[in-house]
This record gives C-alpha cells, sequence and structure tokens, in this order.
C-alpha cells in the first residue's frame, strides 16, 4: 500500500538555486522559495536581474552553456541533474509555462487545433473524438470565441491576445500542478493585457494551481500574486507579502520599484504621487 500524499509538502521548493554561465559567472545566486497549491507567488525585478533564468531552471530547460546548482524539487521530484526522460515525465505532468511572446509557443505552420492537440495527446494520451472534443473544452476554457471555426485557423489569423490564450490552453493541457508565467502580459495591448491577467487568474483557482508569476511590474505583482520575491543581480533582496512588501519595503531596491509603480499610477491618474504610506497596486 503507498503512503498518502503528504500535505505538507510544497508543489514546487527551490533551495539555493544557482545558475551559472560557461565561465563560471553567476547569473543566479542562491535562490529560495516555496510554492504550494492554489498560491500565487511573483518573481519580480529590473531586466536581466535573474528572472526567467530562475523560470527556466526550475522547468529544467536551461540553454546550452548554463548550468544550475542546488535544488528545485516539483511535486517531490529533483529537477536539478534530472535525466531528459525524467525532466520530459516532469513537464507533462506536473509543471507548465507561459512566456511573454506567445508565438514562440505557437508553430506558424500549424493549424491552432493540431497545436492544442499535441500536448493532449501526448500528456494525456487522448485520440480520436476524444482528442477533438478536448481541444474544444480546453479552447473554451480559455475563453476563445468560436472554437470550432478558430481550431482550423493559422497562428497569424489571430490577435495577440487570442495567440496567448491559446498558448495557455496548451500549458493546461497536462492539467500541471505548478504554472510559471514570464511577464505573460508584457507584449499585450493594455486592455488585452487586463483580460489575460484575469483569465490565469481564473483558472489558477478553479484548478488550485501553484502560480509562479515572473514580471517587472510592481502594479501587475499586485494584482495577480499574493506573495513575492524581489531579485537583483541574481539574488532574492526580499521576500514577503506582497501588501506588507508595497506599503513597508525594507530593501532600497524594492522601494524604488514601489515608487515607480506609484509614480506611474499617479501620472496615469493625472496627480503628484503621494508621500508614501498608499499601496502601488491600484491599476485600473
Ligand atoms: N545564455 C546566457 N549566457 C550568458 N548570460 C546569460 C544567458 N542568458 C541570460 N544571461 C544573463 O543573465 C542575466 C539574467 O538574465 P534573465 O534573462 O534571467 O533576466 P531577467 O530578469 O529575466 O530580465 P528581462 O526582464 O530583461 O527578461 C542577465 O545579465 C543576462 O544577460
Amino acid at each position: 500500500m503507498s503512503a498518502p500524499a503528504d500535505p505538507g509538502v510544497p508543489e514546487l521548493a527551490v533551495d539555493r538555486l544557482t545558475v551559472l554561465a560557461d565561465g563560471g559567472r553567476r547569473l543566479v545566486d542562491g535562490v529560495s522559495f516555496t510554492v504550494r497549491s492554489g498560491q500565487r507567488l511573483g518573481v519580480i525585478g529590473e531586466s536581466g536581474s535573474g528572472k526567467s533564468l530562475t523560470a527556466l531552471a526550475v522547468a529544467g530547460l536551461l540553454g546550452p552553456g548554463l548550468s544550475a546548482a542546488g535544488s528545485v524539487r516539483l511535486a517531490g521530484t529533483e529537477v536539478i541533474g534530472a535525466n531528459e526522460a525524467t525532466l520530459n515525465r516532469v513537464r507533462g505532468s506536473v509543471v507548465s509555462l507561459v512566456f511573454q511572446e506567445p508565438l514562440t509557443a505557437l508553430d506558424p505552420l500549424m493549424r491552432v487545433g493540431r497545436q492544442v492537440a499535441g500536448p493532449l495527446r501526448r500528456h494525456r494520451g487522448l485520440r480520436g473524438a476524444e482528442l477533438h472534443e478536448g481541444v474544444l473544452r480546453l479552447m473554451r476554457e480559455v475563453a476563445l470565441p468560436d472554437p470550432e471555426r478558430l481550431v482550423r485557423s493559422f497562428p497569424h489569423e489571430m490577435s495577440g491576445g487570442q495567440r496567448q490564450r491559446v498558448a495557455i490552453a496548451m500549458a493546461l493541457a497536462c492539467e500541471p500542478a505548478v504554472l510559471i508565467a514570464d511577464e505573460p502580459t508584457t507584449a499585450l495591448d493594455v486592455t488585452v493585457q487586463a483580460e489575460i491577467l484575469e483569465l490565469l487568474l481564473r483558472v489558477v483557482r478553479e484548478h488550485g494551481t501553484a502560480l509562479v508569476f515572473v514580471s517587472h511590474d510592481m502594479a501587475v505583482i499586485s494584482e495577480v500574486t499574493e506573495r513575492v520575491v524581489v531579485m537583483r543581480d541574481g539574488a532574492v533582496v526580499e521576500e514577503g507579502d506582497v501588501a506588507d512588501v508595497i506599503a513597508t519595503p525594507r530593501h532600497p531596491y524594492t522601494r524604488r520599484l514601489v515608487d515607480s509603480a506609484r509614480a506611474l499610477d499617479a501620472a496615469l491618474a493625472g496627480r503628484a504621487p503621494a508621500a508614501g504610506g498608499t499601496t502601488a497596486g491600484a491599476t485600473p
């Protein structure tokens, strides 16, 4: 008889993760955090702070010339040093990624329906009518209009927001316990950004998914996540409850990120920024 799953084990546990470039430069340096089912963790930092490399290392997707040390456990399975078969299994059953540019996830020459079908065949073993129904169900789940027609479209025939919905549908196909979204709205129009954030929040809530949400934007982080790690030069400089971090940032770098979000908010609202004390997460 197998032991019952330990409710205390987080879906994602990152412990002293380090990413090294070929020459030995530390691009990510001793990063640790955990995310449990249903939790939403933000990773924020300026360009080059190591957010994307952290996200890629968690999924075992670092490119050539980069190596990782430390520990990344996804639903209890160690990713660092794992062989390709283990990584493929973990990527098909535990973790999925959504990137900034949906076209990176899509083949421009393949109809959208076939692309969404790919992970359903590979990871869930669906075939024939079941597969067809599975594709339509996923496309409905991400609120794509008229899925019966869209399955026959090519990516270039869709809007940027629709393409990101398709990429999210593909990421959800394996019913991942952990979803990593790396700046998923940065490439989209402002109005579409809000819709995609709403979609992500809905699907992680409905499935109890653990979410890692990477962004350079404190306002977006405060809207989407409940905890945040702040990265600078590859290392975590601050971690905490999002509302606390915004209200009382401890590190000067975090304070700068919060202040610039406030200044942007104030500019959008046509007024001078308030002198501290209020939160920055007031994106309309
Ligand atoms: N393949 C690589 N080889 C060497 N250095 C790299 C490689 N990929 C990224 N870097 C460097 O590692 C650092 C962290 O990069 P990373 O992409 O994680 O930053 P980021 O915080 O996600 O920034 P952005 O928001 O601009 O994507 C940067 O200095 C980057 O130049």
